[in-house]
């Protein structure tokens, strides 16, 4: 279990990067030899390295160069080694390296069709090195890039298993910072990151066109470690040091007790899978509250649930809850203000969210409140806080959206999607891909409500006291909750836990209910 993954934005890798080449390191020479090693092993795994052929795509900047560097070392384990140069200009000392080696270099802007010159000679070769731009993109790719990448993107869709495709620092086009993906991208099954990850490899939807991030620290990692990252990935090591878990002196109350208001007559289940989510993660003891369809429900299904009101360490608040009936969403408003004056952690789900909507005076929230929308929830509320948003325009953007969301409520924003996005009013951005497709399926949010509202409990009396770090807990805590589903998701559906599967479609379907049940083993990977 490695530690956290760390993404760095393009302007503070150039900060660290900077005294580094003023002291005369040779950063590209390093980068480019180890570009190459990663060409090699990917292609030992799929048979022989000598012999192989391998296709560099150039474009006009030092991304380009370490490309070209590293096809001198491929040159030298006996690849053949073609150069695709498809910017104006090129990294001079690269292209004269690579000249000298035996690299054969083609002009392809000459050609009447440069993206028909690129896909021909890329249909001979086995591997693809995609070094059109890194940190210095500028937008999404244009000029003759722009149809070259679309071409071969094509071209990689109609065979997905061959060629390999390495890309150098991000796959080129991509939002460097922000994930996002406005023009062509040529998929990566590796993406070889130079210094730090870049939080384009971590954020939807470009996170999902990096393929396996493999990160060469070039010597920048000790000054990068100084600077709080812009995006990061928490792995089971991470969860594992945030997990609480109960010692010889605890008892009930100090493990934490969860209150409960969600389901309604109309969706009596959503208080059922909350409540199942939540003991399933372990704490002292869930409160129910809310009507008597689903208060006999989940008495029945969970005989240890407590259905009186009385001290709590934090709320799940919504889910299952019509927006539309009055009475319910008065008793939220009230349990919301209790716990905001209490200094209670909440997550505030579903119906929840549409209170805060249709509340004018849209309260100032804390960071300690986690709303967990969808996409169309997030677009929802957006739009009522005055910024006009669709649905396409947060699946677009995640990382954008989540944050303006925590600027404008003061709230920690778990937005649920493929990638679960974590975003705090400042701090970095958390993204976890830990789940599976087979999470899409009704009730599977509730269940994340539970598991996320009980997590906070354990902590509600150190977020009560103020003495935690401010917006860091909830949000690393809204993380650790989004892992542990997605793996009880993968569990439950034959999958082993960990990275997913790329472009393969595996597993068997699963109800939330199995989510919930899967919890335990899903710690039980974390927690050893
Ligand atoms: N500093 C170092 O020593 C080290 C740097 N390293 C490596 O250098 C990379 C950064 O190199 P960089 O700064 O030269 O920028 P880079 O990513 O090649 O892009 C600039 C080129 O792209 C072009 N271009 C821009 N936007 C575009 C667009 N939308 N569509 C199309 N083209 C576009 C732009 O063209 P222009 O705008 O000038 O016309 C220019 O030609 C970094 O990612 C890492 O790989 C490592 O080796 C470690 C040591
Ligand atoms: N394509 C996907 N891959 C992995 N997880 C997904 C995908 N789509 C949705 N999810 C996850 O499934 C859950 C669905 O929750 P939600 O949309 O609230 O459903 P519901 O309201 O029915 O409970 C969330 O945890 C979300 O992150
Ligand atoms: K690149």
């Amino acid at each position: 279990m490695g530690p956290m993954i760390r993404a760095h934005s393009a302007a503070a890798v150039r900060a660290a990067e900077e005294p580094l080449l003023a002291a005369g390191e040779p950063l590209m020479a390093s980068a480019a030899f180890a570009l190459a090693t990663h060409v090699v092993a990917e292609l030992r795994a799929r048979g022989r390295v000598a012999g192989s052929v391998v296709l560099l795509l150039v474009g006009g900047g030092n991304n380009g160069g370490d490309a070209l560097f590293a096809g001198t070392h491929l040159v030298r384990r006996g690849c053949q080694v073609h150069a695709a140069l498809v910017s104006d200009g090129v990294h001079e000392g690269g292209l004269a390296a690579a000249r000298a080696a035996g690299v054969r270099v083609h002009r392809v802007l000459d050609a009447a069709d440069p993206a028909a010159a690129v896909v021909d000679l890329a249909r001979r070769c086995g591997v693809w090195v995609d070094a059109v731009t890194g940190i210095g993109a500028r937008g999404p790719l244009r000029g003759p890039a722009a149809p070259v990448v679309a071409a071969l993107a094509a071209e990689r869709s109609a065979w997905p298993q061959e060629p390999v495709v390495v890309a150098v620092d991000v796959p080129s086009g991509i939002g460097v910072d922000d994930g996002t993906v406005e023009g062509p991208v040529l998929p990566a099954d590796v993406t070889v990151t130079m210094g730090t990850a870049k939080p384009g490899l971590l954020l939807p939807p470009a996170a999902g066109l990096a393929g396996r991030v493999e990160v060469v620290a070039l010597g920048l990692d000790g000054t990068l470690a100084a600077e709080p990252p812009a995006a990061c990935s928490l792995t089971a090591a991470d969860v594992a040091d945030l997990w609480p878990v109960p010692g010889p002196d605890d008892h009930k109350y100090t493990r934490g007790v969860l209150g409960i208001a969600a389901g309604s007559q109309t969706y009596p289940g959503a208080a059922a899978l909350a409540t199942a989510g939540a003991l399933r993660t372990g704490l002292g003891m869930v409160r129910y509250l809310g009507p008597e369809v689903p208060a006999d429900l989940v008495r029945t299904l969970h005989p240890e649930v407590v259905t009186v009101p009385g001290r709590v360490q934090a709320w799940v608040l919504g889910s299952g809850v019509d927006p539309a009936d009055a009475a319910r969403t008065a008793e939220l408003h009230e349990h919301l203000s209790a716990a905001l004056a209490a200094r209670l952690p909440v997550v505030l789900d579903a119906g929840a969210l549409t209170l805060l909507q249709e509340d004018t005076r849209l309260p100032d929230l804390p960071a300690t409140a986690v709303l967990t929308p969808h996409a169309g929830e997030l677009a929802q509320l957006l739009t009522a806080c005055g910024e006009e948003t669709a649905r396409e325009d947060v699946t677009a953007a995640p990382a954008r959206h989540a944050r303006l969301a925590a600027e404008i409520t003061g709230a920690t924003v778990l937005l649920k999607g493929p990638t679960t996005v974590v975003a705090a009013p400042a701090g970095p951005l958390f993204a976890q891909q830990d789940a599976t497709p087979w999470l899409a399926t009704a009730g599977a949010g509730d269940v994340l409500a539970g598991v996320l509202g009980a997590l906070l409990a354990g902590y509600g009396d150190l977020i009560a006291s103020g003495t935690h770090d401010g917006a860091h807990l909830p949000a690393s805590l809204s993380a650790a909750a989004a892992l542990v589903h997605g793996r009880a998701a993968r569990i439950a559906a034959g999958l082993p836990p960990g990275p997913g599967e790329g472009r393969a479609r595996t597993g068997v379907p699963i109800t939330a209910g199995d989510v919930a049940a899967a919890v335990p083993a899903a710690l039980r990977t974390v927690l050893g």
